[in-house]
């Protein structure tokens, strides 16, 4: 049996947001320094909006294998994988299959055609446009919280431009049988993400997502330690600080440990579930270093490449771990 805390989630209203900045700016700050999860609520993005996104990503999902796999993943996380992400925490690929959607040059050919889904790109990009929008308040905030000008880390993340590296996730995690037979179905692993702050969207009745603060465990990848539901609420926005946050604000704000539960226990989720992610990334230009200077100057290419780089050995340890 997993074990379970209580933990306070922080609820952000973003309401009145030219007016608010400073309200919002303090809110932000504790809940990044304390818990590295928080929800906003009052983002602008109608309920009507999120159904749509959600149609079109379970319209995607329904294609015919073959079809997705015309777009499949490329190296700079771009397009279709299918069981195929294997996070160090685990060892064995995540019970789902997901599509990488980025505005800039990175996703190349990897758009579903429009004689496929007609009109999915251009849907998709107007989605993420507002996603955007949402994620340029809380880096205004986090910019007036770290002492930079309001909009070092809008420009840092500028979708206009062909080299930014921004990312939105379509996610589906497949039914798992309730009879597991000893079987651990991974949906998720326990795994930070590594991005500036992630936007997520969850769909009502599909939860999942926990939540295991205390950055000091992620060498152990929080095994054994106590875990909190994060609530699945289909109007707020969850968003969790990634480690190009942590480190950019020179350890202040906390990135932190998550996972999408392995159906097993009483009362877990065993069906379908649908999430869409939207991960913040600078472009690759962007130079990355905290007010303190608490870590060298990196590029934004740099930055990336050393988190995949952290992954791989991250997981080729835990795999020849496993076979020995
Ligand atoms: O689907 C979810 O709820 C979480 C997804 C996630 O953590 C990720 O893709 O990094
Ligand atoms: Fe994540």
């Amino acid at each position: 049996m997993t074990k379970y805390v209580d933990r306070p989630i922080p609820q952000i209203s973003l309401a009145d947001f030219d007016k608010r900045k400073d309200e919002i700016t303090r809110q932000l700050c504790e809940a990044a320094e304390n818990v590295g999860f928080f929800a906003i609520i009052d983002h602008g993005i109608s309920r009507e909006e999120l159904d749509a996104a959600f149609s079109l990503s379970k319209s995607f999902f329904e294609l015919p294998q073959n079809v997705k796999q015309t777009v499949a993943l490329t190296p700079l996380n771009a397009g279709y994988e299918c069981r195929s992400q294997v996070r160090p925490s685990t060892g064995v690929p995540d019970e789902k299959e997901s599509y990488q959607l980025q505005f800039g040059e990175n996703m190349g050919d990897r758009w579903i055609s429009d004689e496929h889904l007609p009109g999915f790109k251009q849907s998709s990009l107007a989605f993420m446009h507002r996603l955007q929008a949402v994620s340029e308040k809380l880096m205004i905030c986090v910019a007036r919280g770290l002492g930079f000008p309001d909009g070092y880390f809008v420009e840092a993340h500028d979708v206009s431009r062909p080299n930014c590296q921004t990312v939105m996730r379509l996610l589906h995690y497949f039914e798992v049988p309730k009879e597991t037979a000893g079987k651990v179905y991974h949906r998720g692993g326990v795994h930070a993400d590594w991005d500036f702050i992630t936007l997520l969207l969850q769909r009502q009745g599909q939860p999942g997502l926990e939540i295991c603060p205390g950055r000091e465990v992620v060498t152990e990848w929080a095994k054994g330690h106590a875990w909190t539901k994060v609530a699945c609420d289909p109007d707020s926005i969850v968003c969790n600080i990634g480690d190009l946050l942590m480190s950019w604000s020179d350890d202040r704000f906390k990135s932190t440990l998550h996972r999408v539960k392995s159906p097993e226990d009483e009362g877990d989720n065993y069906e379908e579930r649908y999430s869409i992610a939207f991960f913040n990334q600078p472009c690759t230009d962007a130079l990355i270093q905290g007010p303190q200077k608490k870590y060298p100057m990196v590029t934004g290419q740099e930055f990336t490449a050393n988190a995949i780089a952290r992954n791989y050995k991250a997981l080729q340890e835990a795999t020849n771990g496993a076979k020995a």
